[in-house]
């Protein structure tokens, strides 16, 4: 299989990396990062450890069997005019947040594909990526339902070694994520903290009440995620990934732009009354806006 991975860079290169083991792989990111992999090859450390040497390019190839967009949530409608000239078999989005599916339904003729991975991935230096956790990717119909290009992918995944499964609950899982995203995410940005931070310190209970609010929002788009689904996911979360620093906290340590708006807006900026998850997006705004990063 043709893979083309649209947003190389942490957590792309991690995954193009591990799926270079099997197929041929094409990173479509920015220099200097792709220049480097053209010249040394892609260098995987941390939990994994792995020099390969797939294709990288700035723009994306003419076809492919699969295209994965790991943009940041911002950046995604970018992607897709990078893959509007592109022959893609189908896109599945892999990002954190709310909405990125719809973007680039809305771009691209190809079946799209929602996705969510609990991979931890840092780069580092130019042609490097650190792995802080290996996971699971699970893909299917945004809409929800059974798919057979879902199966396709998560099979494509499994023969690369990845732990990837085919789910017709795609509605609800991302929702599950995004509470996940809500409660560790914005909470450890704030607070400067590691996720293990939220297992049993006093922002436990932020973390938790943001994740049972973004859980009433689910349900009141007609997505039935239970209150407790949502603090459970949050405290495994938290537990699984106790040592990470959330890629929000490390958006903020970079003095980069975060993903509150598609991670923490839909439930900031939801008619539900959301009192801390408008807090948490008020905050993280502001800290941009003074950055001017907004
Ligand atoms: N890093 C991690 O451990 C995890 C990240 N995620 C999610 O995955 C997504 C990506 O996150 P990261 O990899 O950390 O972000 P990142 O910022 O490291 O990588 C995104 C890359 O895409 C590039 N890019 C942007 N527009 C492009 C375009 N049109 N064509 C080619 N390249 C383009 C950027 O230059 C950047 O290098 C986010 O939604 C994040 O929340 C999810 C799980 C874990
Ligand atoms: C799972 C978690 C919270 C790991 O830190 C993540 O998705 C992120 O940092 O973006």
């Amino acid at each position: 299989m043709h893979v083309a991975v649209v947003g190389a860079g942490s957590l792309g290169s991690l995954l193009g990396g591990l799926l270079a083991r099997e197929h041929r792989v094409t990173l479509v990111g920015r220099d200097p990062h792709v220049s480097a992999i053209r010249e040394h090859g892609l260098r995987v450390t941390g939990v994994v450890n792995l020099t390969i040497s797939p294709d990288a390019d700035t723009t994306a190839p003419a076809r492919c069997d699969l295209a994965l967009v790991t943009t940041k949530a911002f950046d995604t409608a970018g992607a897709a005019a990078t893959l509007a000239d592109t022959d893609a078999g189908c896109v599945v989005s892999l990002q954190n947040g709310l909405g990125n599916e719809t973007v680039l339904r809305d771009r691209l003729d190809c079946p799209v594909l929602a996705g969510t991975c609990t991979y931890g991935a840092r780069r580092s230096d130019p042609g490097v990526v650190a792995c802080t956790g290996e996971g699971t990717v699970t893909v299917g119909d945004p809409d929800g339902g059974p798919s057979e290009w879902a199966d396709r992918v998560a099979d494509a995944f499994t023969a690369a070694d990845i732990d990837a499964t085919a789910s017709d609950e795609m509605p609800l899982l991302v929702w599950q994520k995004l509470a996940v995203n809500v409660g560790i995410n914005a909470t450890t940005a704030l607070a400067r903290t590691e996720n293990g931070a939220l297992l049993d310190g006093p922002a436990s209970s932020v973390a938790a009440a943001a994740a049972r609010e973004t859980a009433t929002v689910a349900r009141s788009e007609g997505v039935d995620l239970a209150d407790e689904t949502a603090t459970d996911a949050v405290e495994r979360v938290a537990r699984n990934t106790r040592a990470n620093r959330s890629s929000m906290l490390q958006d903020i340590d970079a003095r980069r732009r975060t993903e509150v708006d598609a991670i923490v807006g839909p439930v900031a900026d939801h008619a539900e009354p959301t009192p801390v998850a408008a807090t948490l997006a008020g905050l993280l705004r502001a800290w941009e806006a003074e950055r001017g990063l907004r």
